[in-house]
């Protein structure tokens, strides 16, 4: 990306640097200047976050989470923190500019590394951000990651990070009889190693109530996106079917990406 998203704060007007590119909305057909650009959707806990960093291995594209830069920045302690921890430990959005800023910070410094491409995973979340990244950039994609809400408040819950290497864990065991037709969906959990167990930690976010009141403002302020977004012919669906082992392959395939990874696999 040739600039970067910047925030103009008196007049709000943001200069997004790119030369943006036509590639297929609907799988990786990716133009020789730059690699994909990708949005992942999706409730709380529905697992973005999991296949957007395995999907960013696979292509070498950036996984940019503004749920991390947000608490990259909680953790820095600067003028910002306690602003957002009050926001965040709420289960509240932060202000759109704020997140652009944070955004903007982070694809600059992906500039000076040579990053191509992205994956973005938590943004946009309100109709402004979708409108400031579609004014600015082409998205080729959005992955719309859909789970019942039962099985996202049991996953919040269930959520654990290492507090020394960072991996995310999840010691809930989810088991959703089926119904009306609807097939079940099962989960393991997906369990720390030895040496992480009595590292784990629990995000401040990740109650139930919190959990509950993030779910109520995604499907009052996000869910619009994936109207927008269908409208523009760029929304792929896709109802996990379980846990990783059943949902990475069956995504891969939605993305036609089945054969890329085995060639990439061979390759290795
Ligand atoms: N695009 C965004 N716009 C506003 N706030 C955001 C955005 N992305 C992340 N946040 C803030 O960071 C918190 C954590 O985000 P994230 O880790 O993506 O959580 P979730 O599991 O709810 O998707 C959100 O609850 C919100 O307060």
């Amino acid at each position: 990306m040739a600039r970067v998203l910047r925030v103009a704060r008196s007049s709000s007007l943001f200069s997004f640097g790119s030369r943006s590119y036509s590639a297929e909305a609907s799988h990786v057909d990716v133009t020789k200047e730059r690699n994909v650009q990708w949005v992942f959707l999706g409730c709380p806990g529905v697992g973005k976050g999991t296949y957007a960093s395995r999907l960013s291995s696979l292509l070498g594209v950036p996984h940019i989470a503004t749920g991390d830069l947000v608490r990259d920045a909680l953790a820095s302690s600067g003028p910002l923190s306690q602003q957002l921890s009050e926001i965040v430990n709420q289960g509240k959005l932060v202000s759109d500019e704020i997140i652009v800023n944070l955004l903007s910070n982070r694809l600059e410094a992906g500039e000076a590394k040579g990053e191509s491409g992205f994956i973005l995973d938590g943004f946009p979340r309100t109709m402004r951000q979708a409108e400031i990244l579609g004014d600015v950039t082409n998205i080729d994609l959005v992955v719309n990651l859909k789970l019942p809400e039962e099985v996202l408040v049991d996953k919040c819950l269930g959520r654990r990070t290492c507090n020394q290497c960072g991996k995310g864990f999840n010691i809930a065991h989810i088991n959703l009889k089926g119904e009306n037709g609807k097939p079940g969906i099962s989960m393991d959990p997906l369990l720390p190693p030895p040496q992480c167990m009595s590292k784990l930690i629990t995000r401040a976010d990740d109650t139930e109530e919190v959990v509950k009141a993030r779910l109520r403002i995604y499907n009052e302020t996000s869910q619009p996106l994936e109207e927008y977004y269908r409208s523009k012919g760029k929304l792929m669906e896709f109802d996990l079917p379980g846990g990783i082992p059943e949902s990475w392959p069956r995504l891969l395939e939605a993305l036609r990406l089945d054969d890329y990874e085995e060639k990439q696999s061979a390759a290795a």
